[in-house]
């Protein structure tokens, strides 16, 4: 009680006296302030008793009828909780008791005690109250606390470690029921880690020792899931009985947040680690806070060498070289960035080796502008995106296509086949694409304005490193000039360059082929030797140029005489042959050489100049017997076509087997003219050549025999055209000069001044480069003098290349020796070469000879032939006279030589000696 406190009391009681005693007595009481309220009946005690206005109630035990422990137990149900003392007359234990359990504070028996210890008990009461009170006060705050606390609570005996309390939160947060966690111990939330965990703990624990923050703990619901929190214990009574109060925060979030972020952390210091660039936290003193592996490698031996050799202001991204230890310098770029660094502000410094990618770029600069300059096509497709679209074309493919590189972007290459796209090099390049593999081919392409060439193509995958096709690379090249060229060498090859027709080669496999058709359809074939008349005039005297015209339009005529199943090739010079492969009757053959003949015999017209030709036709049929040698049935229509010339030309002939005959023996002719050469089969004969004037022996023409062991002597008619065509003619020519000069050595002097041998020149020896140097070694070998010597050429050695001819036979002249142009009058001689040509004499063709006297065109002819030379102060000399008529008509005509069997035949050279001195005993001047 404090001082000066003044305690309301209230006695209920139906003693009025017991009221006044009781009075008196707490007004004795020293020191002490009593106010003392009296109400006599139960109910105006418990009315009072309601009002709580008193600090303490003094309860008589007998209220008249009524019980004053019955009053302390209604008050006390009523939740009034102010001391109340029993005041009884009687002491009685049982009472006591009684009152005790009811709620009394107290029991007092009337007239045993002092003022003083009445004021005592009600102050032991009052405070003993005020105690209790607190104590329910505080005890209720701390249940509330526990029970409402938001945060999971439980209380568990420290010695048994089970659940004694758990309030509502814990039974939300762990999903047990409260009855539930009552029966269990707190390890039956935990994992078995945690379990040992906590058994390591739980000595310390059970000594009491624990107590504030145990760190975060990981507990397991009752569905499994798991949460952790941080657990805070302390060690109290409960019950009676040590016990621990824990406190458990759900960290769950925070724990995984934590746990996240220190896997983040990890993985980023792995990541910083792991870096192929060197990274480097530097402070802004440039002292270094942290290198990575690969900036410790980087600057291995120099931990110097720290990017304070860098600069640190400036642009936060650069390239930069750096010298390391060994001296070697690597490019690095470098990129600053600011980072905080352990609370502090620095810098991330990255360096990245890009010395390899310097290289590389610099490598494919240099391979980029070769390909810019390739003059192949190259483009590069995308192989991983559908439809490969090109991503690449360098400007020779440009250039070669005719599509800007716009155009070409993004398209597949297909769009360069049109629609031309069933070529089976295509097959091929879609077989390599899908089987990754290179390949080349040639294809017809097209260019932006529809021209095709043809591209050669060379296609090979690109991989990368993991050799996955990445790209296709694709190099082009046009062909079309080679091809063309190719195409024009098979055509030249198998045909013929002037007229265009087909070659001999070709022709020879369709009459094969057309041999076998004829057999298995029992057809008939026909094969027409054409020849054309007076070609070789034409040629000679306009010309070579105008002689190819001719011959292309002889070709185009000839094509035209024809079906489109027949063939008409050229064999060479101005002969043709037409092979009719399919006729059904061999007189069909006689309405196509009508045609030709017809066809041949229309005015040409080359370069407005007409001419008039006609042809010689030799046929010959194949029907039921199958020629192995096709040549065999050219060569029959071939002596076919000369019997035609024979029959005067502008003609047609059959071949005859006779005709098989000679060709048979043309054949074996040309083997044994080789054989005479080796076994000198050969002798020269020589024939005179008589002056008009004087009739004396003006010289001698050497004329080749050939003495055939088994035919005898062979007309050199028959054997020098063979010779010439077949180059035997060299060795000849070589060996008549040979003997002719010999011999014109010991006959020259014998005879008149300017007698001379005169030797047949043939073509195929003057064209030679060194006829010249020849015909000098014969002149120095025979000790010849060259003035004795006259060389007889025809007029279509001549043109054949005429400026040419010129030069050599002004080289022959020059050195002495005589020219004289043999068969004169036979070519188309050109008066404009003819006053060019260094020639001495004309030898007046045979043919003009034999009817001079007959035919006023042979006699005009001659004469005005004898009358050109004259005036180029040239010599006439005419060849075949034979009789007396024809010497008189050259006589009155001034022609100056004669040579003929009027006079003599060709004979050895005895017989020609002994005919000169028989000659020469003839009368004076007698011819
Ligand atoms: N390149 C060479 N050609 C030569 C050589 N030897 C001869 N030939 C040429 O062969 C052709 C034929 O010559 P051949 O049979 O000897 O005939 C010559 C004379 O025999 C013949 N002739 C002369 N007079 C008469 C005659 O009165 N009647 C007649 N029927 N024939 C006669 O004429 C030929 C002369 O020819 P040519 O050279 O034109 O003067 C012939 O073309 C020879 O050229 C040789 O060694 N090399």
């Amino acid at each position: 009680m404090l001082q000066g406190e003044t305690l309301r009391l209230l006695l209920i009681e139906d003693d009025e006296d017991d009221y006044l005693i009781l009075r008196e007595l707490l007004a004795d009481v020293p020191n002490q302030h009593f106010r003392l309220d009296w109400v006599a009946h139960y109910e105006d005690g418990l009315a009072r008793g309601l009002s709580r206005e008193h600090d303490v109630l003094l309860v008589d035990y007998r209220l008249g009828a009524d019980s004053g422990l019955a009053l302390i137990g209604d008050l006390n149900a009523r939740g009034v909780q102010i001391p109340m003392i029993l005041l009884t007359g009687l002491a009685d234990s049982e009472l006591d008791a009684r009152a005790i359990e009811l709620g009394a504070s107290d029991y007092l028996v009337k007239g045993e005690f002092s003022g003083p210890m009445l004021a005592r008990s009600i102050r032991y009461a009052r405070d003993r109250a005020q105690i209790n009170n607190r104590l329910i006060d505080s005890e209720a705050r701390y249940r509330l606390l526990f029970e409402s606390n938001p945060e999971p609570m439980w209380v568990f005996g420290r010695d048994n470690i089970r659940f004694l309390a758990v309030n509502d939160a814990t039974v939300k947060l762990l999903g047990y029921s409260r009855a539930e966690l009552l029966g269990m111990s707190i390890l039956d939330i935990r994992s078995e880690e945690e379990k040992k965990r906590f058994v390591e703990l739980y000595p310390r624990l059970r000594d009491g020792d624990l107590t504030g923050r145990m760190g975060v703990w990981s507990y397991i619901r009752k569905d499994g899931s798991l949460f952790h929190a941080e657990v805070h214990a302390h060690p109290f009574e409960y019950m009676g009985g040590p016990a621990y109060l824990a406190l458990a925060l759900d960290v769950t979030g925070k724990f995984r947040a934590e746990a996240a972020l220190e896997q983040k952390q990890q993985a980023f210091h792995q990541l910083l680690e792991d870096s192929r660039d060197a990274l480097l936290v530097v402070d802004s003193r440039g002292d270094v806070h942290y290198a990575n592996k690969s900036a410790e490698r980087l600057f291995l031996g120099r931990p110097d060498c720290s990017p304070v050799a860098l600069p640190h202001d400036g642009p936060v991204r650069f390239e930069s070289r750096l010298t390391l230890a060994d001296g070697d310098q690597i490019e690095l770029e470098v990129q600053r960035s600011p980072t905080e660094w352990n609370g502090q502000s620095m810098e991330l410094i990255s360096l990245r080796d890009i010395s390899r990618r310097k290289r590389q770029d610099e490598q494919l600069r240099l391979l980029k502008r070769g390909l810019e300059v390739s003059i192949d096509g190259v483009v590069i497709v995308d192989a991983m995106q559908p439809d490969m679209p090109i991503i690449y074309a360098n400007a020779a493919f440009s250039t070669l296509t005719g599509y800007a590189e716009e155009e070409i972007l993004g398209r597949n290459c297909r769009f360069l086949q049109g629609d031309d796209l069933q070529q089976p090099a295509l097959n091929e390049v879609r077989s390599a694409i899908g089987g990754l593999r290179d390949v080349q081919v040639v294809l017809r392409n097209y260019r932006k304005d529809g021209s095709m060439f043809w591209n050669e193509l060379y296609v090979a995958p690109v991989p990368d490193d993991n050799g996955v096709v990445t790209h296709f690379i694709g190099v082009q090249n046009d062909l079309t000039e080679q091809k063309t060229y190719e195409q024009e060498l098979a055509h030249s090859a198998s045909h013929d360059r002037l007229t265009g027709l087909v070659s001999r080669q070709i022709l020879e496999d369709r009459l094969r082929q057309s041999g076998e058709m004829v057999q298995r359809y029992k057809r008939k074939m026909a094969v027409l030797f054409v020849d054309l008349d007076s070609f070789k005039p034409i040629n000679d005297s306009l010309g070579h140029t105008t002689g190819d015209q001719v011959l292309i339009q002889v070709a185009r005529r000839l094509e035209s005489a024809v079906r489109p199943g027949d063939t008409v090739a050229r064999m060479g010079g101005d002969e043709f042959i037409v092979l009719l492969p399919d006729l059904a009757h061999a007189e069909d053959v006689i309405i196509v050489v009508d045609r030709i003949m017809d066809q041949i015999a229309r005015p040409f017209d080359v370069d407005g100049v007409p001419l008039q030709l006609t042809c010689s036709i030799g046929i010959t049929l194949s029907g039921d017997k199958v020629n192995d040698d096709p040549l065999q049935l050219i060569q029959q229509a071939d002596l076919a076509m000369y019997k035609a010339k024979q029959h005067g030309r502008n003609d047609y002939q059959w071949y005859t087997d006779d005709l098989t005959q000679r060709v048979h023996e043309r054949l074996i002719l040309r083997g044994d003219l080789q054989q005479a050469i080796e076994l000198g089969q050969f002798e020269l004969y020589y024939q005179p050549q008589v002056a008009v004037h004087n009739g004396q022996m003006c010289g001698f023409e050497a004329l080749l025999r050939w003495n055939h062991p088994e035919r005898g002597m062979i007309s050199p008619s028959i054997f020098i055209p063979m010779a010439e065509a077949t180059g035997q003619i060299i060795a000849l020519s070589e060996w008549v000069f040979k003997r002719a000069c010999r011999d014109a050595v010991m006959l020259c002097t014998k005879l008149t001044e300017g007698a001379a041998v005169a030797i047949n020149v043939s073509p195929l020896h003057f064209q030679r480069s060194s006829f010249v140097a020849f015909i000098q070694r014969m002149l120095d070998d025979s000790g010849l003098d060259p003035q004795c010597l006259e060389l007889e050429v025809t007029e279509g050695l001549l043109l054949n290349n005429i400026e040419d001819a010129i030069d050599t036979l002004q080289e022959l002249k020059d050195k002495g020796i005589k020219i004289a142009i043999d068969d004169f009058g036979t070519g188309f001689s050109s008066l404009n070469y003819l006053k060019r040509l260094p020639i001495d004499k004309v030898k007046i063709d045979k043919a003009f000879i034999d009817d001079v006297n007959e035919d006023g065109r042979d006699a005009a002819i001659v004469q005005s032939i004898i009358s050109l030379a004259h005036n180029l102060q040239l010599t006439v000399i005419a060849e075949g006279v034979e009789t007396d008529e024809q010497l008189a008509f050259l006589a009155k005509h001034d022609c100056d030589e004669i040579q003929g069997y009027l006079f003599a035949r060709p004979m050895p050279f005895g017989d020609l000696i002994r005919w000169i001195s028989q000659w020469r005993q003839r009368p004076e001047g007698r011819l």
